[in-house]
C-alpha cells in the first residue's frame, strides 16, 4: 500500500470494520463496561506495515452505551483522521497506534473496571500483576501446566504521548494486554473476536487475583 492506501479500501471493507466494532461496543456496553464514557475500541482495516496502517476507532467522549452514526472514525498510524470528519478520535488513540505498530494485531479493546484498577495499584511496585496456574491463562495461547504470567503495568500520565514509550518498553509479546495504573486494561487480538476473548480472560484473572489476595490477607 502506498500514500493513498486508505482510499483503495472498498466500502465493504470499511463497513465490515464498523459493524464489527459496533457489535463489540454493544456487547461490552450491555455488560456495563463503559462507566462514565470511559473505554475505547478499535479495529484495523486493510494491509498492515508497521510504518503504515489504518484503523477505525471510537470517537472521543461519547456515551459508549448508545449507538449513533457518529460513533467511529478512521485514522492512520499516527492517529490522524484518514478522511474528512468533524469527529475527534479517542483521546487515547496514540496508545492504539503504538500497540498496532508493535504487535500487528487486528483489534484493541480498552475498558476501565474496578478490578483492573485495584490490581494495577496493588501490584504497582512490581510493575506487573502476577498470575499463577489459573486455567484461563490458556486463553492467551499459553498451554503450559501451572503457567505463570506477569501482566505489565505502566504509569498513567495525563499527557497521553508520555505513556507511549512506557508501552513500547513494557509490552510483552506473549501477553496480549497491558494495564495503565489505576486506569484500565488494553487488550488486543488478531481480530475483534480474539481481542474480546482476551479482554474477558484478563478481567476474569484480575477478579481472581483480587479475591485470592483478599483471602490470603484474611488468613494472616
Ligand atoms: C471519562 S474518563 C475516561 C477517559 O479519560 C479515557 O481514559 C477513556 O477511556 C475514554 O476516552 P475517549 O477519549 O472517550 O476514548
Ligand atoms: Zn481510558
Amino acid at each position: 500500500m502506498s500514500g493513498n492506501a486508505f482510499l483503495s479500501l472498498t466500502t465493504e471493507e470499511k463497513q465490515r470494520a464498523l459493524s464489527e466494532l459496533g457489535e463489540l461496543k454493544a456487547t461490552l456496553a450491555s455488560r456495563g463496561l463503559f462507566a462514565g464514557t470511559s473505554g475505547n475500541l478499535s479495529v484495523r482495516v486493510g494491509e498492515y506495515r508497521p510504518e503504515q496502517f489504518h484503523f477505525a476507532i471510537t470517537a472521543s467522549g461519547k456515551d459508549k452505551s448508545r449507538s449513533t452514526p457518529e460513533d467511529f472514525l478512521f485514522v492512520d498510524q499516527d492517529g490522524k483522521p484518514a478522511e474528512s470528519t468533524a469527529l475527534k478520535p479517542s483521546a487515547e488513540t496514540l496508545i492504539h497506534c503504538e500497540i498496532y505498530r508493535l504487535t500487528g494485531c487486528g483489534a484493541i479493546a480498552h475498558v476501565h473496571t474496578v478490578y483492573n484498577n485495584v490490581v494495577s495499584e496493588w501490584f504497582w511496585e512490581r510493575r506487573a500483576v502476577p498470575v499463577h496456574g489459573v486455567e484461563l491463562i490458556k486463553a492467551f495461547n499459553i498451554w503450559e501446566e501451572e503457567a505463570s504470567i506477569d501482566i505489565p503495568i505502566v504509569p498513567n500520565y495525563a499527557d497521553i504521548p508520555r505513556i507511549v514509550p512506557e508501552v513500547t518498553e513494557r509490552l510483552d509479546p506473549r501477553i496480549p494486554g497491558i494495564l495503565l495504573r489505576k486506569h484500565g486494561i488494553y487488550a488486543w487480538g488478531r481480530d475483534v473476536q480474539e481481542a474480546k476473548k482476551h479482554l474477558e480472560a484478563f478481567e476474569f484473572l484480575f477478579e481472581y487475583v483480587y479475591r485470592w489476595e483478599l483471602l490470603q490477607g484474611s488468613r494472616r
